[in-house]
Order: C-alpha cells, then sequence, then structure tokens
C-alpha cells in the first residue's frame, strides 16, 4: 500500500478543547476513502491539518513526502472543496472556474464544460446569487476538474438535490476509473456513498475508532437475529457492537474475523445479514459513547464505598 498521505501521534488542541488525539493513520494512494464521523468528530480539523490550513498541536502530518504547511510543492497538487466554500464576492461562475484553471496544474477544461453543463450552471451568474445547492455544484466542478492528484471533499453536498448527488457521484467515479487519484471524502451520507468507498476512515470524539477497506468490512460486519439465547451464544465468540431484544427475540451486530461465522451462526438457527457501512458505524460510534463497564475492582469499590 502506497500512502499519498500520513498522520503519526497527531493531536490537535484548540484553546480550552481537543479536536483530534494521538490520531496515527494514513491515506492510500488511488484510493477512495470515506471519512466518517458525527458531528464534532473531528473530520475538517484533520483535512485542515492535511491541506496545510493548522499545524498539528502534536505529531506530524506528511502528504505526498512532505509537510503540507506553508508547502507550494505539495499545496499545489491539492484541491480541498469544503462545505459552503465561498468565494470573492464579485465572482460569477466563469471567474471561479477561470481562477481554478490557473490554479490546479492539473486541470482538465473540457471535464470542467461538461461537468457545469451537467449541473447547469449559468456560467455568466455571479456566484452570490446562486441558490445553496448551485454553490455546492461550483465546487463539485472545480474539485472533479481539477485532476488533483490529491482532492478532498469535506461535505460538498450542502442543499443538493438527490438527483445532483448522483450524478456527482456518477461523475466522480467515471473520472476517477479513468485518472486515478487519491480521494478523500468525508458525508453523513454514507449509505449513499458506501458503494462508492474503498477505505473507510471512523472518528469519535476525536479518536480513530476504525481504518479498514470497504471490502473487508463488507465481508466481516454481520447481523444476526433470532431467539435472544442463540443470538446471546453466537454473540459470546465475536465482537458484539449493539444488541438489541424484546420478547424472547434479539437481533446483534457484531465483527467477526471467523472464516466460519455464517454457517455457526446458521446451525444455530439464526438469520444472517450482511451489515452495511452505515449501520457498522452508527453501531461502532454508539458502542464508542457508552461508558465502559465497571470493572471487577469497581464492583468491589462501590460495594464497600459508603452510602
Ligand atoms: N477553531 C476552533 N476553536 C475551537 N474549537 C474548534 C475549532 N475548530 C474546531 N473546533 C472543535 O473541534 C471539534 C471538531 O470539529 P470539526 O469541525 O473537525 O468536526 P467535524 O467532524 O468536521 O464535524 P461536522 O460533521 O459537524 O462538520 C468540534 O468540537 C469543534 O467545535
Amino acid at each position: 500500500m502506497t500512502a499519498a498521505a500520513t498522520l503519526e501521534g497527531v493531536t490537535m488542541r484548540f484553546r480550552g478543547h481537543t479536536a483530534l488525539t494521538d490520531v496515527s493513520t494514513s491515506v492510500r494512494a488511488d484510493t477512495i476513502t470515506g471519512l466518517l464521523g458525527r458531528n464534532g468528530a473531528g473530520k475538517t480539523t484533520l483535512m485542515q491539518l492535511l491541506t496545510g490550513h493548522r499545524v498539528p498541536t502534536a505529531g506530524r502530518v506528511t502528504v505526498l513526502g512532505a509537510a503540507p504547511y506553508e508547502n507550494d510543492g505539495v499545496l499545489s497538487r491539492m484541491c480541498f472543496i469544503k462545505e459552503g466554500q465561498r468565494y470573492p464576492d464579485h465572482f460569477r461562475v466563469c471567474d471561479a472556474v477561470s481562477a481554478a484553471a490557473h490554479l490546479y496544474p492539473h486541470w482538465d477544461q473540457s471535464l470542467a464544460d461538461q461537468l457545469l453543463a451537467d449541473f447547469d450552471l449559468p456560467r455568466k451568474r455571479p456566484i452570490k446569487k446562486l441558490s445553496r445547492g448551485m454553490n455546492s455544484a461550483v465546487g463539485i466542478v472545480l474539485g472533479l476538474a481539477s485532476r488533483a492528484p490529491v482532492t478532498l471533499f469535506d461535505e460538498p453536498y450542502l442543499g443538493l438535490d438527490a438527483v445532483a448527488r448522483q450524478l456527482f457521484y456518477d461523475r466522480l467515479l467515471a473520472d476517477y476509473a479513468e485518472h486515478p487519484r487519491t480521494i478523500l471524502l468525508s458525508t453523513h451520507l454514507i449509505e449513499e456513498i458506501s458503494d462508492l468507498l474503498e477505505h473507510v476512515l471512523l472518528i469519535d470524539r476525536g479518536r480513530l475508532l476504525l481504518d479498514a477497506d470497504a471490502e473487508t468490512l463488507r465481508a466481516t460486519a454481520l447481523t444476526v437475529s433470532g431467539p435472544a439465547a442463540q443470538v446471546s451464544t453466537f454473540g459470546a465468540a465475536h465482537d458484539v457492537l449493539q444488541h438489541e431484544s424484546i420478547a424472547g427475540q434479539a437481533r446483534a451486530v457484531v465483527r467477526t474475523r471467523a472464516a466460519t461465522a455464517r454457517q455457526d451462526a446458521a446451525a444455530l438457527g439464526l438469520t444472517v445479514e450482511q451489515t452495511s457501512i452505515q449501520r457498522l458505524v452508527v453501531a461502532m460510534s454508539l458502542a464508542a459513547a457508552q461508558p465502559p463497564a465497571p470493572s471487577t475492582a469497581d464492583h468491589a469499590a462501590l460495594q464497600g464505598a459508603p452510602r
């Protein structure tokens, strides 16, 4: 695996708040990676570190072999499209496109023209007069046509309708197939994009919770359901992320490394389904939010505690 970017022991502290804590991971080259996590998890902060907008409080960030901060050689090969991207007040759509054409060395004007038509964007209209969704579409056009070797999309589709979002996914996939490059995409619309993803990074309250390739996740995350006793038996041998039961029936989301997990569940009379990446992410985030079960020592201490 070649890394386009790496974070080693990265902590980012703002005044009074730690947004990232000791994060070590890499973003694979020529891969579409999903950066997932709940509101305030630290996704934008991580992208800001990768794009040299911030310097970590501790640890090291490397992109395309060097530290990105104030490094034109690295930054010229990156494109960062953020939610609610702002442009100079007087900019029309065509001005943003010509500025991007000058900025990005790998810019493809014919792709930009095609995308402007696909998203039905009026070239001469001032950007500040565009609707919210159209503004997002401008960012998407610039991000894709930049063909930057490392392209980051941070929740790029504020206000974009379902048809336009599908257009984005289709165009991204088609262009990526012809021009493989490193794409890091943060989103809350996990279900919609999960087929696009080759790798998943999940952050939870500033810590890296999951760093796995999507294929492995799909193969190892299962949801089993059936009689509660059998679900518990099965769960005892696997990593249970979420468990719910009602009237003697139960359902559990598990991660397993056992090659025979499906057969084992079937032998117990359980129904087995593949767990979607969205469900897995929700289960893992909720599990991480649970307070840890008290240890035996804690129990003992509580028993002895004065009331
Ligand atoms: N400049 C700052 N000063 C203080 N705290 C900040 C600053 N920037 C971010 N934070 C805090 O760091 C945490 C992570 O923020 P970040 O924007 O990275 O989250 P996110 O995962 O992108 O969230 P969302 O999905 O809601 O956009 C949040 O608690 C946020 O309030």
